[in-house]
């Protein structure tokens, strides 16, 4: 089975899923400090339909290595979906994450994307708790992602 989305070279989402999501097997120490963040493109349908799907294509390249670029070498990225990532972070805190996200959104905002395009992004992030499933902290980081949308994007939501 391929781990790597074919355009990104990301992992793919069944990847990530099976690394992390599906594999209650972790110990307490590994799960100690670790935390998500769901990335998602803000209005990317608008690009794929004033510039095309070459274009968006490009795009969803560059982003992926504007991430790949900010992350600490333990961190985990995937291409979650169309143009949404994940971020899975290892021994951090919420503050660090936050950080991150911060540092992401100042990288994306200053890149020279193909075509000039201009973009922001929306985050999500969430700490796994103690005992908690993997499963159920993906699912605060997309409720706190679909906050930030619903707030007007551009932003980061914790779900604390
Ligand atoms: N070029 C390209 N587009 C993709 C790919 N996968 C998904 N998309 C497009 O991503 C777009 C996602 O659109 P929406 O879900 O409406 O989201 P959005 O326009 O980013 O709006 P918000 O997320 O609400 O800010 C759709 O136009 C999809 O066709 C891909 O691999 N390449």
């Amino acid at each position: 089975m391929t781990r790597y989305n074919p355009l990104t070279k990301l992992y793919n989402r069944h990847y990530f899923n099976r690394l992390f999501i599906n594999n209650e097997q972790h110990d307490q120490s590994a799960e100690a400090g670790m935390c998500l963040v769901m990335i998602d493109i803000d209005y990317f349908k608008d690009i794929n339909d004033t510039l095309g799907h070459n274009v968006g294509d490009r795009i969803l390249e560059q982003v992926s290595q504007v991430l790949q670029h900010c992350v600490r070498e333990s961190d985990v990225v995937a291409r979650w979906g169309g143009e949404e990532f994940v971020i899975l972070c290892q021994q951090s805190s919420l503050p660090l994450v936050e950080s991150l996200c911060v540092r992401i959104a100042e990288r994306i905002k200053r890149y020279q994307f193909t075509d000039n395009v201009q973009l922001t992004c929306s985050f999500g992030v969430a700490k796994l708790a103690d005992n908690e499933p993997m499963m159920l902290c993906f699912e605060r980081a997309d409720r706190a992602l679909y906050r930030a949308k619903a707030q007007g994007r551009n932003q980061m939501c914790t779900d604390k």
